[in-house]
């Protein structure tokens, strides 16, 4: 038996209180021998399984399912089946292939669940043999979705439940793979597990389910999902579940499902969407999408709107944008490119939030159980009507949903209304009151001069919507050429609409082929001409050329598309976009494809030859690296100087192919020069090195003195200079006594003074003193009158008349 904890396996890797409370787990526990009640009950549950009738069905109870998984059900408030459980679940306990079709919040996700722990505990699955069960689902986020859902419903079993999907810890989920009985994950990291991880193994494989089964068998997953099928074991039971569920035959050969049982409860259903759901759609000019939104979510500030676009780049500058301009409600964005850990916060907060607005791509259009969705707007026409079902859907889910959608069409898509209701889809016209309707257009482009970033995100979105529309499928819908891409520039604040590159390209390529074809008919023409009538052949060829062109011309104007006036150049980054449309990929290639025709024909194929030729003619150096200084000229690299005679020569010698032995000798030469280069670099260094440390002392200590000092810093220092006042009384003899009477008074000013000095000062007089000492005259003879004296003079004096005072005094001293 296995410990619950499993279960819980992705929060103990987040959560460090769980882990640090982990028991000790044995790496081999020997199977517990099942009570020979729980075989009975076992066989008893196992023999009613061939009674189920879905009409008998009432509650959970009266389906014959095991104590732990009812107790589960009932903790959460799960009593009444809906349709697709009461039908579904009978026949997967049966055994049954099932393809599982219902309206979306119908309560598909425990029409599979249920089945798949019934089936593992009637087989007494522990964790030793290893993966028992498989949930496939397109996108991380219903898979934890999903795994949520497991983990409360079965939450009384001993099974050990793995979420695999991209952006997590892959190291975490390799170590724990051969532990895990139900793995519920997305496809491309399966694979990678399928692949990479040698403790994946699913050769016991029971059940696989594949939520959302129409997406994950379309284009988009293709490749990665036969290459998971591949790997299956064929001995197995299987579900599809979907909305939309695919009936094509290739998929279900591709699963290789055996007589599969197709349950759609909805089937004779007047609509395909919930009853509860109501929904309109109004028609738009394209620039007038934006301010329509902003209305609409000023309006609805206290419920829960949830907004699909068609690309990331949309959402993220819509979300960008309103964030600015403060709408007054949360706002959330949703969208592939997020990161892993962003996306989980983000899902979780609009689950949480009930007056919130969640701007997101069709990651989240599929299977998400979102709460209370008040309104699902649909921002840009769907790719198709499943598309359209998916995204309406969630909201007015679960039994007592109710909810409103709401798309918005350009006036030249509005024939998709015909397949919605042709499809069995109520939605009504609507309009909006145009004075309802606030663009806050002006303050847009003043956000948008000013943020330069805000404005790259607008281009960005403007390309991404157009190449969406562009690699769309529907050509009767999507027409990329009735679009007026000045209009919807303006609308996202882009005064100047970005460069349209793709469509430049795609026109150039469609001239190219026309210009080919038209070429291609008039040689045929102009054979077939001289094979019917010789003589007169020449004639009609002369007569031809203006039909011809005439023709060609006509065949020009009816193909190519109107011309854009596009005037910015911007990169768009499309990886997120080309996953979304993953349908229309051959479109893309054939563009691609017709690209590198065009490219190829027009461009010489350049071989080695002509490269050298070229390089040989404009005479340039080959693998020679210049170097400049920031004037522009050339620093001369002293490694590559070479100096040694033999070295010159060999430079100079021009033999082809390289000797080995002359180049031996030509570098031990040089390695000389090298290395006396070396030394003579390192002494330098050593020098330079030394220099810096006199300067920092001397630095420090001039700090030291300076401190404070404004007037000595400004005037020249003279400090060195003896006291003029001696020198002139020694020359004025009869001074002697009153000097040194001076002397001693002012020392005493100097004592008494000490006290009114300020720090700076007090910090200072020790240093001239200890100057002037050094010069050898005894500091008690100078007095601070003195010492102000010459400071003084100092600052009065310009450099030159500073030298010629100390040169005068320092002849009289001498003549003294
Ligand atoms: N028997 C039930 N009784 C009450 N509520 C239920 C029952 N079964 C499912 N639900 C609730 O209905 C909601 C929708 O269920 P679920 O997500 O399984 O729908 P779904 O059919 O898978 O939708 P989608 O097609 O969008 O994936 C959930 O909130 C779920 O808890």
């Amino acid at each position: 038996m296995l410990e619950k904890r499993n279960f819980t396996m992705k929060q103990e890797e987040k959560d460090p209180k769980a882990q640090r409370g982990r028991k000790k787990v044995l790496l081999y526990k020997p199977r517990k021998k099942k009570s020979f009640e729980e075989d009975a009950a076992i066989k008893y549950l196992q023999g009613q399984y061939e009674k189920i009738n879905p009409d008998d069905i009432r509650t959970f109870k009266d389906f014959p399912l095991s104590q732990k998984t009812l107790n589960g059900l009932k903790a959460n408030n799960y009593v009444t089946p809906t349709e697709i459980q009461k039908q579904a679940i009978g026949y997967a306990l049966q055994g049954k292939d099932i393809l599982g079709a219902a309206k979306t919040g119908s309560g598909k996700t425990l029409a599979f669940l249920i089945p798949i722990l019934e089936n593992l505990f009637c087989k007494k699955w522990t964790r030793l043999d290893g993966v028992g069960a498989l949930v496939i689902s397109p996108t991380r986020e219903l898979a934890y979705q999903i795994y949520e859902t497991l983990r409360k419903i079965g939450h009384f079993h001993d099974f050990s439940a793995g979420l695999i999907i991209g952006g997590q810890n892959l190291k975490f989920e390799r170590k724990r793979m051969d532990q895990i009985n139900i793995l519920i994950c997305t496809p491309g990291r399966l694979l990678q597990h399928m692949d990479e991880n040698p403790l994946f193994d699913c050769s016991h494989l029971q059940i696989v389910v594949l939520d959302e089964a129409d997406r994950c068998l379309d284009m988009g997953f293709e490749t990665t999902m036969n290459a998971i099928i591949e790997n299956l074991p064929p001995q197995r039971q299987t579900l599809l579940f979907s909305a939309t569920q695919t009936k094509s035959v290739k998929d279900l050969a591709r699963l290789s499902l055996s007589f599969p049982t197709y349950v759609a409860p909805h089937e004779q259903a007047a609509t395909v969407t919930p009853e509860a759901l109501q929904q309109s759609y109004i028609t738009c000019e394209i620039d007038e999408k934006i301010g329509i939104l902003w209305s609409f979510i000023r309006n609805h500030l206290k419920q829960k709107v949830l907004v699909f676009m068609a690309t990331c780049k949309q959402v993220k500058y819509t979300y960008d944008l309103f964030c600015k301009l403060r709408p007054g409600v949360s706002l959330l964005a949703l969208y592939g490119t997020l990161h892993q850990e962003k996306r989980e916060k983000i899902y979780n907060e609009f689950c949480r939030k009930s007056n919130v607005v969640l701007f997101a791509t069709d990651l989240a259009s599929r299977g998400l159980d979102f709460p209370r969705v008040n309104w699902v707007i649909q921002m840009d026409c769907p790719e198709d009507v499943e598309t359209y079902i998916h995204r309406a859907g969630r909201t007015a889910r679960g039994v007592l949903g109710k909810g409103e959608g709401l798309l918005m069409l350009l006036p030249h898509e509005e024939k998709f209304v015909e397949s919605l209701k042709n499809s069995k889809i109520p939605i009504n016209k609507i309009a909006i009151d145009p004075s309802k309707v606030v663009a806050p257009q002006l303050k847009i482009e003043a956000l948008l001069s000013d943020n330069t970033e805000l404005k790259q995100t607008a281009q960005r979105a403007f390309v991404c919507y157009l190449k969406s529309i562009f690699l769309m499928k529907n050509k009767d819908i999507f027409k990329v050429q009735l679009l007026d891409t000045d209009a919807y520039a303006r609308s996202l604040g882009l005064i100047v609409p970005p460069r349209i590159r793709f469509l430049e390209k795609y026109h150039r390529q469609n001239q190219y082929k026309i210009d080919q074809e038209s070429q291609g008919s008039n040689i045929i023409d102009k054979l077939k001409a001289r094979d019917d009538d010789g003589a007169e052949t020449d004639q009609s060829i002369e007569e031809n050329p203006e039909g011809k062109k005439q023709q060609k011309k006509e065949i020009i104007k009816k193909k190519a598309l109107p011309k854009f006036d596009f005037h910015n150049n911007i990169d768009s980054d499309e990886d997120d976009f080309l996953q979304v449309k993953t349908k229309n990929i051959q479109v893309a290639e054939e563009v691609s494809t017709a690209e590198e025709t065009i490219s190829r024909k027009k461009s010489k194929p350049l071989t080695k030859t002509a490269v050298a030729k070229k390089i040989l003619k404009k005479k340039l150096k080959v693998n020679t690296k210049v170097t400049f200084n920031e004037e522009g000229q050339i620093i001369e690299d002293e490694k590559r100087n070479v100096r040694s005679d033999i070295a010159k020569q060999f430079a100079n010698e021009d033999i082809g192919g390289i000797d080995i032995e002359k180049a031996k000798e030509v570098l031990q030469e040089e390695d000389k020069f090298d290395k006396i280069r070396f030394r003579q670099r390192i002494k330098a260094k050593h020098k330079e090195e030394k220099r810096k440390l006199k300067n920092k002392k001397k630095d420090e200590e001039g700090e030291k003195d300076d401190f404070g000092s404004q007037s000595e810093s400004d005037g020249p220092d003279l400090s060195w200079l003896p006291d003029p006042d001696k020198i002139y009384s020694n020359e004025d003899g009869n001074n002697d006594k009153s000097s040194d009477a001076g002397s001693s008074r002012n020392e005493d000013d100097t004592d008494l003074d000490q006290g009114s000095y300020s720090e700076e000062e007090k910090y200072h007089r020790p240093q001239k003193r200890k100057l002037v000492e050094s010069k050898g005259i005894p500091q008690e003879s100078i007095a601070p009158r003195k010492v102000k004296k010459i400071q003084d003079i100092s600052a009065s004096l310009s450099v030159s008349e500073v030298e010629a005072l100390a040169m005068h005094l320092l002849k009289s001293k001498k003549t003294l």
